[in-house]
């Protein structure tokens, strides 16, 4: 969330109760509502009624409303110290600096600067929640994969992201995370440019198309044995798709732009767990392991686990020392972004 934070507006986010989050919170609350919620979505014609009877718009507008807000005083607080001469570097200080060239509005301006904020935190944090339930179900895969990161990594630094190259078996993992329980099952909305015919089914210029990333993941023939959760898929094949697997990403000219970031984020969080922790099942009352239920998400354009209880033990005292000396560390380098 930090990451997302300091690239679009040049500061991060310090903690979950920082304001930013609480506003951003509130505001996106109908972002990524299940598609076909709203019956105008069946029937468009329902936008010829006067616009206080579409009793539908109530709800989105005050969403929209809360939106605007909180974009626009995001963009214009990195105004304010562009002026003052404080403000870092940052994707809202090049939108601003060359907004007459981009032919922007204001408000066009703030909206594009809070899409990496919109579409890549939440994305990115739920992936990481699948990788834990999935490791919570597959003890044997979670040691396979710490055998690989103590074999080329060690117990005397942190993974980095040059270990990417030399951890096929953790970048197997990750695309099979990602395979299993896609976070954007439907991707996102599409519009024609013009007529089709797909199986026989006459699809017109204009209309409305989600491309069924979840049935894709479940392709046997693309991934035989889909519900079984098995990263050598993604090692022991030559298949282009596989080895070059954005899928879970969507398709065409509308890709995730922020595919390459959310790589390397969800890489260096997820070989940083293996290496630091043993991701293990929480004891209930009975003293039995609680395992969660591996189908037990929300609906909606995002799904994302129901909470779910989790333990980490960490895996030895030199790791917990590290860990401590690389917060600090970390906690001082982020410092200068704390530009509020
Ligand atoms: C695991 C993490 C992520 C997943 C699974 C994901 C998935 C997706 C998908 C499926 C789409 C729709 C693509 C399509 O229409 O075909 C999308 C769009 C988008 N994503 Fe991501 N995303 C992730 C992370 C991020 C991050 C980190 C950022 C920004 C830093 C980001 C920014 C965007 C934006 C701005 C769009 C809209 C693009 C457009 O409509 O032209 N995403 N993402």
């Amino acid at each position: 969330m930090s990451v997302i934070f300091r690239l679009a507006y040049g500061r991060r986010v310090r903690t979950l109760q920082d304001d930013i989050v609480v506003e951003n919170i509130k505001a996106g609350g109908m972002f990524g509502k299940v598609p076909g919620k709203y019956l105008v979505e069946s029937w468009p014609i329902l936008l010829w009624l006067p616009h206080r009877l579409q009793w539908f718009r109530h709800e989105v507008d005050k969403h929209r409303e809360l939106n605007r807000q909180l974009y626009m005083s995001l963009m214009n607080r990195v105004r304010e110290q562009m002026a003052e001469g404080t403000a870092q570097p940052s994707m809202a200080t090049v939108a601003l600096e060359r907004q007459a060239e981009f032919g922007l509005s204001d408000l066009e301006t703030a909206y594009t600067l809070a899409g990496p904020w919109d579409a890549g935190v939440g994305t990115t944090v739920i992936s990481i929640e699948i990788f834990l339930l999935a490791m919570l179900h597959h003890p044997e895969i979670q040691k396979k994969a710490q055998e690989e990161v103590d074999r080329v990594v060690g117990t005397s630094r942190l993974p980095e992201y040059s270990d990417m190259e030399s951890l096929p078996y953790v970048a197997a993992l990750i695309k099979e995370v990602a395979r299993w329980r896609p976070v954007a099952p439907t991707g996102f909305p599409h519009a024609l440019t013009q007529d089709d015919t797909y199986n026989g089914h006459y699809l017109p210029k204009g209309a409305t198309v989600y491309a069924n990333i979840h049935a894709i993941m479940q392709d046997p023939e693309l991934f035989p044995e889909p519900d079984v959760f098995r990263p050598e898929r993604f090692l022991d094949t030559k298949h282009p798709k596989l080895q070059n697997f954005t899928i879970h990403f969507g398709f065409g000219r509308r890709i995730c732009p922020g595919l390459h970031i959310a790589n390397q984020s969800i890489f260096i969080v997820i070989s940083r767990f293996l290496w630091a922790f043993d991701i293990l099942p929480a004891t209930g009352p009975d003293g039995k392991p609680v395992l969660p239920s591996t189908d037990d998400f929300t609906s909606g354009l995002i799904t994302r686990p129901s909470p779910f209880p989790c333990t980490f033990k960490v895996r030895n005292k030199e790791v917990e020392e590290l860990i401590i000396l690389e917060a600090e560390k970390a906690e001082a380098e982020a410092a200068r972004w704390d530009t509020d």
